[in-house]
């Protein structure tokens, strides 16, 4: 059968998509869009309803365009409205008629016309005399006045544009003494690139109501040609003459259209491609139209737009609509930091197992129902037994794979999925029998709902001596989840956490809405998953949680997710076993990432080039964001520009050794409460403070904060140039202290840190009573009265004093930098190859005053 899109009807019968999906409307047709298909029912209402409206069996198109002069009937709005569309526009195939329908108008005209007008004009007198009410009058016979806020604008405009076809050919005839007019009405007219013939007509209401007062004094004929005198003089009359000017006019017209074009057509393209939005200029560009004319049926369509107001594919569609051209869309550019996805063909796709995400209010036995799964369901005969905390485990049951995301509560879900990434096939609703629901539950079903995930209820507790199974059954109707033996279609599974009871139950339950829900994937590609955690391990670097989704990542793959790129270089199951490979719905933890990307990060296998490149765009995008969301401050004159009251915003970029640290500073400095000053995170992340970090701060004069964390070598040469405050603290409560007091101008620290310099240790040497790290100085001197740190992969692993510094056998003060030492650290034995020994001292600095 076939199908057509509204826009194509609405070109068809010459209207626009709105009427279509109106006239399908009432026919019980649903049509949201011009996008949207119809089938062949639609087209013959259509047809219908047009047959209907202009009393022909079947509108053919050249019927229709001679018969959308005719009067508009009261019964029939929204075609009417499209008919005066239709007549206000010159439209492509009027355009291509032009001459046949010039004489249609012509002939139409003395009869139809007038009518109209008279109508209209006996409406405007009624206007005049008593606008309250024709403001009415006109909403009951204009559908399309929507805009009658504007001090009646948009119907005048309206009224203007059904005689437009005439008074364009009048306005040439008349343009000689029209000058003045047109000047005058062009100042009007929000637009100087509007055609001259447009520009004529008056928008005001001054000139509208001289026009109509003109008229209200003649015979309907009269009426009709004095109006045209009336807006081609400025309303000053001389009715008579026009129209007889106008007659005689008519009749020479070809010729005259030929002779006295005022400049060359723009070609009038019969289709034109546009990206996701374009502005109104650049669309009547394309279009071969004035931005006048587009402007006006805007307005027409219920949109005020400016010429370089930008609209949107759809509102563009419309507009191409209603001008007789097909726009349509161009692709949209490939963004340089997205990696297109992977389009799976049917064939190659396999059942896979569901992913399940437990929610429900604070103390209704998420965790414990999490557990109880865990300890029940996870196969201990195989290797290892243990669970491993990875942040999903997968659980067997009747033979089949189920996965559990580990992280119970909404809030991690809702992070994810604002994040982009939808992981979860079926959501838990962990209701305690004995308390009911509350508050978090009824949280928990709107973001499953929101989601449009499936809920299962675990109704938890029921060991419990107070367990009210049907009183949470009843609490859950009330939010639309009815249970099944209630007739409706929600399934509720009585659970004991505790006593490990129902858990089977609820197992099976999951695997049969997995079963309706139809879930595959391809495990034949290049993977596509999600990051669940991430975090960096201070031996292994950043390690990261991915459920993998779509195709099987294998070790060795060159993967990025966000900002971070790499190579698998190992993958451990929810059991601590390695794997080779990991399939569709399978978490596992994978080592090879460069950086430590976000939960809810995107992870795809590509290949090595693709991966740097993209990932630089992302970070070069991310940091271009970054700086434009932060606003400037002068970290130098800080105090100073408090006092001023010049500073607004201390911006801090934050580095930590874990996600956690971040959380817990982040939400203490904000936290931190200032009439004058607010605190603005710019930034932050889990590892070293690098050299990016560095410029970040620089670029928004920030103040870097690093918690048990330590710049590199590069961060500290940048931040020297760039004199960039950077704070290290392995106490969070310090951090906090310090930046109050920055705030209040009484930052006063006691001592200041001032660093020696740096050692790398290249060899391990155990001895029975102490570790030495042979190092060799890369920086500055190190002293055998210092106090050193060691650092391994820029996070702070240890701080203590120095034990012992030795050159060979001998104790010495100090080693410079190029020269190789021993050094032992006080009560400190965990040091290895690739460590960084950092040594500084703690000088008093006098009081700020
Ligand atoms: N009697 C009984 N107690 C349970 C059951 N399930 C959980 N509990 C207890 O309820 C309390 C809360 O359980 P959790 O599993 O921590 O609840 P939760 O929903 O994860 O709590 P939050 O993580 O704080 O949101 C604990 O004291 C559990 O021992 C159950 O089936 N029966």
């Amino acid at each position: 059968m076939s199908k057509y899109r509204v826009y194509e009807l609405a070109k068809e019968y010459n209207t626009t998509s709105k009427v279509i999906i109106d006239i399908l409307g009432r026919h019980n047709i649903a049509a949201k869009n011009h996008m949207s298909s119809v089938e062949e029912d639609a087209k013959v209402a259509i047809e219908r309803a047009f047959a209907r409206k202009t009393g022909a069996p079947e509108a053919t198109g050249a019927d229709r365009a001679g018969q959308e002069d005719q009067p508009v009937q009261p019964a029939a709005k929204l075609e009417n409205r499209d008919t005066l569309k239709s007549k206000d526009i010159p439209s492509h195939t009027q355009q291509q008629n032009r001459s046949n329908n010039n004489n249609r108008q012509q002939q139409n005209r003395s009869n139809n016309n007038n009518r109209q007008q008279q109508n209209r004009f006996n409406n405007n007198n009624q206007q005049q005399q008593n606008r309250p009410n024709n403001n009415n009058r006109q909403q009951q016979n204009r559908p399309n006045n929507n805009n009658q806020q504007q001090q009646n604008r948009p119907n005048n405009n309206n009224r203007q544009q059904q005689n437009r076809p005439n008074n364009n050919n009048q306005q040439q005839q008349n343009r000689p003494n029209n000058n003045t007019q047109q000047q005058r009405s062009q100042a009007a007219q929000q637009s100087n690139q509007q055609r001259p013939q447009s520009n004529h007509r008056p928008v005001s209401m001054d000139n509208r109501s001289a026009g109509q007062q003109q008229n209200s004094h003649f015979s309907n004929n009269h009426r009709h040609s004095a109006n045209n005198n009336s807006r081609n003089n400025g309303g000053t009359g001389h009715g008579n003459k026009n129209f007889q000017q106008r007659s005689n006019q008519h009749r020479q017209q070809p010729g005259r259209n030929q002779s006295t074009q005022p400049k060359a057509e723009m070609p009038k393209p019969k289709s034109i491609k546009i990206g996701e939005s374009i502005t109104v200029k650049e669309l009547a560009g394309k279009m071969g139209r004035e931005v006048g004319e587009v402007i006006k049926k805007l307005m027409m369509l219920g949109t005020m737009a400016s010429i370089n107001q930008e609209v949107d594919f759809d509102t563009a569609s419309i507009l191409g609509g209603e001008f007789g051209v097909d726009v349509e869309a161009i692709p949209p550019e490939e963004d340089p930091t997205e990696i297109p996805e992977i389009e799976d063909e049917e064939k190659d796709l396999v059942y896979r197992p569901p992913v399940v995400t437990v929610m429900g209010h604070v103390d209704h036995g998420k965790t414990s129902l999490l557990d109880s799964i865990r300890q029940t369901h996870v196969t201990s005969q195989e290797a290892g037994g243990i669970t491993q905390h990875i942040g999903a485990y997968q659980v067997m049951c009747q033979g089949k794979k189920i996965v559990f995301l580990d992280t119970p509560g909404h809030e991690a879900f809702t992070a994810m999925r604002a994040r982009g990434a939808q992981v979860t096939d079926i959501a838990i609703l962990v209701v305690a029998a004995d308390d009911g629901v509350m508050p978090q539950t009824i949280e928990a079903i709107n973001h499953a709902k929101s989601a449009k995930v499936p809920i299962i209820v675990a109704i938890n507790k029921i060991d419990r001596p107070g367990a009210n199974p049907d009183r949470v059954k009843q609490q859950l109707a009330e939010y639309q989840l009815i249970p099944e033996e209630w007739g409706g279609d929600t399934i509720m599974v009585p659970v004991s956490a505790h006593q490990k009871t129902g858990i089977s139950d609820l197992l099976e339950m999951i695997l049969l809405v997995a079963e309706m829900l139809d879930l595959k994937a391809n495990p034949n590609r290049l993977a596509y998953g999600t990051i669940i955690e991430a975090k960096l391990d201070k031996g292994r670097g950043p390690v990261s949680t991915v459920l993998v989704q779509k195709g099987t990542l294998r070790i060795g793959d060159s993967i990025i997710a966000g900002t971070a790129y790499g190579k698998v270089r190992a993958m451990v199951n929810d059991r601590g076993e390695k794997v080779k490979k990991a399939e569709p719905a399978t978490p596992v933890e994978v080592l090879g990432l460069a950086d430590v990307p976000q939960a809810g990060d995107i992870l795809v296998a590509v290949d090595e080039r693709t991966a740097r490149a993209v990932a630089e765009k992302r970070m070069a995008k991310k940091r271009t964001e970054e700086i434009k969301q932060s606003q400037k401050v002068s970290l130098d004159d800080l105090f100073k520009q408090i006092q001023e009251g010049n500073l607004k915003d201390l911006n801090i970029v934050i580095k930590a050794d874990v996600q956690g640290s971040i959380e817990a500073l982040r939400q203490s400095l904000l936290n931190i409460k200032n009439k004058e000053v607010r605190v603005n995170i710019v930034h932050a992340g889990v590892g070293a403070i690098n050299e990016s970090d560095v410029m970040l701060a620089a670029a928004s004069n920030a103040l870097i904060i690093g918690f048990n964390v330590r710049p590199d070598g590069n961060a500290r040469k940048a931040a020297d140039s760039e004199k960039i405050d950077i704070r290290t603290y392995r106490v969070i409560y310090d951090a906090i202290n310090d930046v109050e007091a920055a705030i209040t101008g009484m930052l006063a620290p006691e001592f200041k840190e001032v660093i020696l310099g740096r050692a790398e240790v290249r060899q391990v040497i155990s001895i029975p009573k102490t570790v030495v790290a042979g190092s060799y100085v890369t920086e500055g001197k190190i002293t055998s009265t210092a106090q050193v740190r060691l650092i391994r992969n820029g996070i702070v692993i240890h701080e203590g004093k120095l034990e012992s510094l030795r050159r060979f056998k001998d104790d010495v003060r100090e080693v410079a930098q190029g020269y190789e030492c021993g050094i032992t650290i006080e009560k400190f034995r965990d040091i290895k190859e690739g460590d960084i020994i950092e040594a500084f001292t703690m000088e008093e600095v006098a009081p700020r005053a």
